[in-house]
Order: structure tokens, then C-alpha cells, then sequence
């Protein structure tokens, strides 16, 4: 038949068997009649797809992966499963013994070989393990072999090493040696120290430093990790213990400080300071604002009681004027009283007086004894207001001394004005940042900042507005710095600020960032809006330096940017700094 006939004839099969008209139902029909076998097609899109899902993960992966997609690219059965077969016998292969392998390479590292020399065999294994390439085959085989030569290999005796390989080994143990001191010294001096609530783990840790110090094999390094592991697991607990006294110290001390609040009820200042404290506590502390408690606290105390002091003598004063009132006034009953005994007495002789004469006397007595109570009556009268006056002002010292007992704190670290620190607050936190900067070995940066042209500001817009001015420098200040830096009012129109754990570089930054920030937030006085600009020096803080010498080199650094321009920022001149 010819393959047009077929083709006819088997359309024609299709539609009488009811067949559907796909390409492989015309296909079988088409051989059937042509007598022919259907040859079949090879999948290739399949398997592609098959292999680009297959996992590439070590050399042994790729090569096999790579070996089926020739095959499927060739579309040779016969090398599909070739590979895969390959794959099989590979995982078929005996299980290597890795754990006998190292167990015995680190032996044989250890031995003293006569021939062999430490940097030696570490340089041996280092090669194997470079050109073995990921394949863990090859790897396998080759560090058997090296272990088996290195077991071959006779045992010490004192063989000279060549000299370049001895100092190799040289330079290897002497970093080791600074390992295990520096491991040991963070062990004893800084573990230790942590663990005063729990000796026995200090006792151990202390030990482990000094084990670590002079263990030497193997055996003994087996047992140094177990005690370390079994030393790691329990700081864990220790930890965990901690974290759960600190958390309950913390509500405790919320707890107190809430009854106290409490108590002081009518004392408006000191419910201040307690709610200052409770903020201060409500959130993970940081040894920053531990201090700032504990000054805080300190302040509270000594204040108050000399204020208290002052209040108590106040109140007593009155309660004396108070007694001298109530003294004055029985003295002034006892007066009128007599007064009216004796006016009773004046009307009875005037009563059965017979004769004029007679009463003269009696009129001269009345006349007399009127006259003495009416000195005794303004008397009273005047020593009464001048107590009521004393009263009075015994009352408004009371109450200045309270008000003072209220804007206290403030006053004692703080410019009222800006609420900034003031020198004095200054001079703490000066002396803080220099220690912990020295301790940490960290930088610490200070800047001293100058308002420009304030006086013609003043001049122009009035006191008041520049007493705004800087108020308005001082939020935005306060807004552009990190909460660790401190911004203190050093004179008139001068600030300071102190910038721990900061570069010069960095310091430089952050105040030209505020030297912009202040271009966008204009300043309005009378509804002009004005811009407030400032001229800044700033230097790194020598190590343990005095305050007055680091701020007089930013001073310097200071005139310098007014000197030439203001609105600008100058670093201290490096002749003048060796930081
Ligand atoms: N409103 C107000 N003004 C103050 C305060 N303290 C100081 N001043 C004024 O700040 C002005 C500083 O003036 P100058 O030292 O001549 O400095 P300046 O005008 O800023 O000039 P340059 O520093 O050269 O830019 C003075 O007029 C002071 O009276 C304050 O607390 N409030």
C-alpha cells in the first residue's frame, strides 16, 4: 500500500472505531496497517526537565548530573543507564569509617616522628584537603593514605628539623601559646569575675584556666572540652537565674516606688522624682541611666533634707507666734475684765455719792482707767498685726521653700532656662564618658557650640525671644543627637557637647547635621522667620584629660569658625591634639 492509502485508511479506522483523532491513536493505526512496528519517541523534554531538578550539592552531584544530560542530549538509552547505574554502585560502596580515619589522623598529628615535624604534617593535610576539592572519594583515600604513612613513620628521636621548617613550627606554637593565654585569661579575669554569686562555678572556671595552660594531648584536650561544654551548660542557669533576680529587684523596686508615690501624696516634687525613677526603670537599663537614677536619687535625698529643714523651722515659727497669740490674748481678757470690775465699782460710788465734790475723784479714776485700757486695747491690736504679719511671711517662706523643694533637681544639674545641663551637670557627666571611653577604649568627642550674631538677635527681637532662640536650639539639638550624647549650657549662648563611643570624623558629621537641621526648622520671632546658626569647634578627648584643657582647644577650634565665616564646624588643629 502506499503511504498515501495508509494514511487514508487509517483516518478512515479512526472514524469507524469512534476513535479520538490524537497524534498517537493515528500513529498505531497507521502501523497496523502498514504491518509495521510504532517506534518509540524518546522523552528528552522530560528528562531535561527531570535533570535540571536534580540536586548539585558536592563534586560527586555535579559530575553525575552532568553525565545524565549528555545522555539525554545524546538520546542513547544506553548511557542514561550507564550513569544511573554508575550512581547505584557508587552508593553501594562500602560506608567509609570518617570517624576512625580522624580519630587516627589526629593521632598520628600528635606523635613525635623522628622525621616528621609538626608544621610538616600540618602542611601535608592541608595539601590533601586543597586538592581534594570537595570529592569525598578522593579525600578519603588520600587521607587513609597519609595516616598509614605517617603510622609508618618512625617514632621521635630528636632529628633536627630543617631550619625554615622549625621556625614555622616555632611561630605555630607561639601563636597556640597566645591562644591558650588569652582563652585562660578570659577565663580566669573575666568569667571568674562574673560569677561571684556562683563560687563553684567560679572555682571552675579558675581551674579551667589554669588546665588550659598545661594540657598537652589529646586525652587532655578531650576532657578540657567536656568540662567546658558541661561549664558552658551551667553559666546557662547562672544566666537564667540572674535575669529572673534582676527582673524581680526591678519589680520590687517599682513596688516601692509606687508605695512611696503613695505616701507623698501632697508633695507634688517628690511625686516627681519618683515618677522620673519609676520611668527610668520601666525598660531595660543601661549603666548610663543607672547613673542617671542614682544621681537622681541622691539628689532627692540631700535636698530634701536640708529643705526639710528649712520648712520645719518655718511651721515651728508660727506655732510659736501662734502660742504668743493666744498668751496675748488671756492677758487682754484679764485687762478688760479688770477694766469692767473696776467700771463696775466706779458706778457704785457714783451711785451713792452725795455731793459733786465727791464724784471729782471718782471721774478722775474713770477717766485714768479708760485711758490705760485704751493703750492696753491698741496694743493688743498692734502686736496682733504685727504677728499676723509675721504669720504671713512665715506662710510665703513656706511656700518659696516648697516651690524651690520642687524645681530643686532640676536646678542643682540643669539651666533652668533650656533645661540643658549646667556646668555642674556637666562636669558629672565630663567625668563618666572620660572614665568609660578609657576603659572601653573607646573615642570620645567634645564640641563647643556658639549661637552667631545673638546679640544683634536680642537687640532687634527683644530678650525674650532670644531666651526662645535658645530654647528652639536646644530641641532641635536634643531631637539630632543619640540619647548617650549630653548637651550642657556652658555660658550665655554657648554649649557643650559630649559625644561618646564617636570618631572626630563622625563628630564632625553629626554637627554639620545639626547645622542643616537647623536651616529647616526656621525660628519665629514676631512672625519673621529667622535662622538660628552656630559656630562649633570639636577635638577627641585625650585620654583621662582635665575638661578645662579639652574644651579650651574646642574653644579655640570654635573662634576659629567665627573667625572665618561662622555657620561652620572646625576641628581642632592636629598640632594641638595627638589623638
Ligand atoms: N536672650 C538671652 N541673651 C543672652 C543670654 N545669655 C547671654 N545673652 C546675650 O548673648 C549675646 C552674646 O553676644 P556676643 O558675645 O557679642 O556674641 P554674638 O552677638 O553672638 O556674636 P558672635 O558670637 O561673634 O556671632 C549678648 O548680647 C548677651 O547679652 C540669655 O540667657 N538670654
Amino acid at each position: 500500500m502506499q503511504p498515501l492509502d495508509i494514511a487514508r485508511e487509517a483516518l478512515r479506522r479512526l472514524a469507524m472505531r469512534q476513535l479520538q483523532p490524537t497524534p498517537e491513536n493515528y500513529r498505531s493505526l497507521y502501523h497496523e496497517i502498514a504491518g509495521t512496528k510504532a517506534e518509540e519517541l524518546f522523552p528528552e523534554r522530560a528528562l531535561k526537565l527531570v535533570c535540571s531538578t536534580l540536586p548539585r550539592l558536592n563534586q560527586a552531584q555535579i559530575e553525575f548530573v552532568q553525565r545524565l544530560e549528555s545522555a539525554v542530549g545524546s538520546r542513547s538509552w544506553s548511557a542514561i543507564s550507564g550513569s544511573l547505574v554508575g550512581l547505584l554502585r557508587a552508593q553501594a560502596a562500602p560506608q567509609r569509617k570518617w570517624t576512625a580515619l580522624l580519630k587516627d589522623v589526629f593521632k598520628q598529628l600528635e606523635r613525635n616522628h623522628a622525621s616528621l615535624s609538626f608544621a610538616q604534617k600540618h602542611q601535608a593535610l592541608q595539601q590533601v584537603l586543597d586538592s581534594s576539592n570537595g570529592e569525598l572519594d578522593a579525600l578519603y583515600s588520600r587521607m587513609s593514605a597519609l595516616a598509614d604513612k605517617w603510622e609508618s613513620a618512625d617514632e621521635a628521636g630528636p632529628t633536627p628539623a630543617p631550619a625554615g621548617v622549625e621556625a614555622v613550627t616555632a611561630a605555630t606554637d607561639n601563636s597556640d601559646a597566645a591562644l591558650r593565654d588569652l582563652f585562660a585569661r578570659t577565663l580566669e579575669g573575666v568569667v571568674s569575675s562574673l560569677l561571684i554569686a556562683a563560687p563553684d562555678l567560679r572555682d571552675e572556671a579558675l581551674e579551667l584556666g589554669t588546665v588550659l595552660r598545661e594540657v598537652r594531648d589529646m586525652r587532655g584536650v578531650d576532657d578540657l572540652a567536656a568540662r567546658l561544654r558541661n561549664l558552658i551548660y551551667r553559666l546557662n542557669w547562672v544566666v537564667d537565674d540572674q535575669a529572673e533576680i534582676r527582673a524581680g529587684l526591678m519589680s520590687l523596686l517599682d513596688l516601692l516606688l509606687k508605695n512611696i508615690s503613695d505616701l507623698v501624696i501632697d508633695d507634688r516634687w517628690m511625686r516627681g522624682q519618683i515618677d522620673a525613677l519609676r520611668n527610668l526603670c520601666d525598660h531595660p537599663i543601661s549603666a548610663r541611666e543607672l547613673d542617671e537614677v542614682e544621681r537622681r536619687l541622691r539628689e532627692v535625698i540631700e535636698r530634701q533634707g536640708s529643705l526639710r529643714g528649712n520648712i520645719d523651722d518655718a511651721k515651728h515659727q508660727i506655732k510659736l507666734m501662734l502660742a504668743g497669740f493666744v498668751e496675748q490674748l488671756g492677758s487682754f481678757t484679764d485687762a478688760t475684765s479688770g477694766f469692767g470690775n473696776k467700771m463696775e465699782g466706779y458706778a457704785r460710788t457714783i451711785a451713792e455719792a452725795d455731793d459733786i465734790g465727791a464724784l471729782q475723784g471718782v471721774i478722775a479714776e474713770v477717766i485714768s482707767a479708760t485711758h490705760e485700757m485704751r493703750q492696753t486695747t491698741e496694743r493688743s491690736r498692734n502686736e496682733v498685726d504685727t504677728m499676723r504679719d509675721r504669720v504671713r511671711a512665715a506662710e510665703a517662706e513656706i511656700e518659696r521653700l516648697q516651690l524651690e523643694l520642687e524645681q530643686t533637681s532640676e536646678r542643682m544639674r540643669h539651666d533652668p532656662l533650656t533645661g540643658a545641663l549646667n556646668r555642674k551637670g556637666l562636669e558629672e557627666s565630663y567625668a563618666k564618658e572620660v572614665s568609660r571611653a578609657s576603659r572601653r577604649g573607646t573615642k570620645l568627642c567634645l564640641a563647643v557650640l556658639d549661637i552667631d550674631n545673638f546679640k544683634r538677635l536680642n537687640d532687634t527681637y527683644g530678650h525674650n525671644t532670644g531666651d526662645e532662640a535658645l530654647l528652639h536650639l536646644v530641641a532641635t539639638v536634643r531631637d539630632c543627637l543619640r540619647p548617650h550624647d549630653t548637651l550642657s549650657r556652658y555660658g550665655g549662648e554657648e554649649f557643650v557637647i559630649l559625644l561618646p563611643e564617636t570618631s572626630i570624623d563622625d563628630a564632625v558629621i553629626v554637627l554639620q547635621r545639626l547645622q542643616r537641621e537647623l536651616t529647616k526648622r526656621f525660628f519665629l520671632a514676631n512672625n519673621d522667620k529667622l535662622l538660628i546658626t552656630f559656630s562649633a569647634g570639636v577635638t577627641v578627648v585625650l585620654q583621662d584629660e582635665q575638661q578645662s584643657s579639652a574644651i579650651e582647644r574646642a574653644d579655640v577650634a570654635m573662634y576659629q569658625a567665627k573667625a572665618t565665616g561662622k555657620n561652620r564646624v572646625v576641628v581642632a588643629s592636629a598640632d594641638t591634639v595627638s589623638a
